[in-house]
């Protein structure tokens, strides 16, 4: 057998806490970990409950391009004929060529977990294989806590893999189910496993001691030959070694061809496919297909990743479907504005060195003061433009006010507003929920008839964080403010102690940036 991915997201991925699929989000993630090259797909366990059953029924007309389901399911239980047993004959049932059949590995499973005789755990092993076998399907054995076993009765662990290997078994999978095992133990055990039974092997490792992608890649060091896996490491407790760190590890470090070049590509989009249908968080610190894998904030970082990215990146981003990125902020030098300003179409030649190193001063002063520009890129580069000897602001501002009223126990905000647009004075007042509603409803409803464009946008979102908890309600706020259009979305920032004041800092620069943008000033 040449080198196998093996998906269990859908099987043991299910198994971590806060994830409930749909059958109907089983059955999309298969066609993404189709695509993706997945080689086999454990669908789930026909045996465990009525979704898992529809899902082998309604698979079936997938058409998959690549990959193969498998069914799961434990052996036998004790003391049960196996034609006898529903969770065998769903797998039958199951429409499949392929499954997969869990057993204990560890006496001490058998005798506390299971409470039965050793012996009996075999008779159990090799009944349900040559069963399976009979029945003509492909089987794989995952001995469960084989790497625990081996360490408290080796000969009883082996004993195990030789009953399932001569019952017909078509790979032995040692799975490191409480995922505690190190990988010097790893390497001795798989050693002594191959110059003891002459079969291939497969690894399942669990991440209880952060060590599975460690583990997996000790075993196939010692020649296993598939690895079981999920995506962004889903599974049970700490979950399963992460097939997102480990797949382009071994195609990229160790130049194993698991996928195509244009599916590793699909990398971080299956990443966050699997992530976003799970309704989980995506994490940006993830190896590989994290949003900071290639995100470089330490200026002495970007000004290398300048010269030559290969000094702060481990390969290129775009092999695995990411992409570098830079932040500016308290900790940039010059090099990470000059990187930010080029990616946003600025040409470097207009600024001086001296007024980048006016602005990175600006950056450090302001940060100092609360600001955070690495969230609220829009701010930044509205601040950049505002240091153009020929930049002229969309609109000047006179004054504002906002009060809010009580009546019959519900507050409401009204705001008043004098600015001048295009050389015309405007006097405006609009209500709103709130101070800040009724600010942001006054401001677009005094520019609209000079930038009808500005109707295409809206708040999408507002956050407060109080800088100083320590002062109370005279605390020092940051506000930031995230806005859409159609196509993209940006975030501004401001900060003052006077939360009216942040937020129509933030709120100003939110539509300066809009009408930049709609203006078609050089910004991507
Ligand atoms: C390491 C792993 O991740 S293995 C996969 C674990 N995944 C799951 O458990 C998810 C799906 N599980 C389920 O839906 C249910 O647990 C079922 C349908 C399998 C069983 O449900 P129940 O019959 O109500 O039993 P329950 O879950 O309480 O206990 C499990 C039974 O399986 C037995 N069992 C455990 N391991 C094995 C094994 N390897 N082979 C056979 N039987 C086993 C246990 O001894 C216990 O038997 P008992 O009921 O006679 O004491
Ligand atoms: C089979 C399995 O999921 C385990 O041993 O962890």
């Amino acid at each position: 057998m040449g080198l196998t991915l093996y998906d269990t997201t859908l099987r043991d991925g299910s198994q971590g806490e806060g994830i409930a699929l749909s059958l109907d989000d089983k059955l999309r993630i298969t066609r993404q970990l189709d695509r993706f090259g997945i080689d086999f797909i454990e669908g789930g366990w026909p045996g465990s409950n009525p979704k898992d059953e529809a899902y082998f029924e309604e698979v079936q007309n997938m058409n998959l391009e690549n990959a193969k389901i498998v069914a799961f399911s434990s052996a036998r239980h004790p003391n049960m004929k196996v034609e006898e047993d529903t969770n065998i004959l769903k797998l039958l049932e199951a429409g499949v060529d392929y499954v997969a059949i869990f057993a204990k590995g560890w006496d001490l499973h058998v005798k506390e977990a299971l409470q039965v005789p050793l012996q009996e755990n075999l008779k159990m092993i090799e009944d349900t294989i040559s069963f399976l076998k009979e029945n003509g399907l492909n089987v794989f054995f995952d001995a469960e806590h084989f790497f625990d076993g081996y360490l408290s009765n080796p000969e009883y662990a082996l004993k195990v893999l030789e009953t399932a290997a001569e019952a017909g078994a078509d790979l032995l999978v040692l799975c490191d189910t409480n995922g505690g095992i190190l990988p010097s133990q790893v390497r001795t055990i798989i050693k002594d496993v191959k110059s003891k039974i002459d079969m291939d092997i497969g690894m399942h490792a669990h991440n209880d001691g952060e060590l599975a992608v460690a583990n997996s890649i000790v075993a196939y060091e010692e020649g296993a030959v598939q690895f079981q896996g999920t995506v962004g490491g889903l599974g049970e407790r700490c979950g399963n070694v992460d097939l997102c760190s480990l797949i382009p590890t071994l195609q990229l470090k160790y130049g194993e061809k698991l996928v195509t070049d244009q599916q590793l590509k699909q990398l971080k989009p299956l990443y966050y496919f699997v992530t976003e249908t799970a309704n989980l968080i995506p994490r940006n610190n993830k190896p590989y297909v994290g949003k900071s894998a290639f995100t470089h904030k330490g200026g002495i970082h970007v000004s290398a990743v300048r010269k030559n990215p290969h000094t702060y990146e481990h390969i290129e981003p775009e092999l695995v479907g990411n992409e570098r990125r830079v932040l500016v902020s308290e900790l940039a030098g010059k090099s990470n504005l000059l990187y930010k300003l080029k990616e946003v179409g600025f040409d470097l030649n207009d600024f001086s060195d001296e007024v980048i190193k006016k602005l990175i001063k600006k950056v450090k002063k302001l940060e100092n003061q609360g600001y955070q520009f690495e969230g609220a890129e829009a701010s930044l580069i509205l601040m950049a433009f505002r240091e153009f000897k020929d930049y002229n602001s969309f609109f000047e501002i006179e004054d504002f006010r906002t009060n809010s009223i009580n009546k019959d126990n519900h507050t409401y905000s009204e705001a008043v507003l004098k600015m001048t647009v295009k050389k015309q004075k405007v006097h405006i007042a609009a209500e709103g929920d709130g101070p800040v509603n009724a600010l942001d409803n006054c401001f677009r409803k005094a520019l609209v008839s000079f930038y009808p464009e500005i109707t295409e946008s809206k708040l999408i979102d507002y956050k407060v964080r109080v800088l100083n908890g320590n002062d109370g309600t005279a605390a020092k706020v940051r506000v930031l403010i995230e806005t859409a259009d159609l196509e993209k979305s940006w975030t501004t920032v401001g900060v003052s102690t006077n939360i009216i004041q942040a937020s129509w800092d933030a709120l100003v620069d939110s539509i300066e940036y809009l009408l930049l943008i709609k203006e078609g000033i050089r910004i991507i």
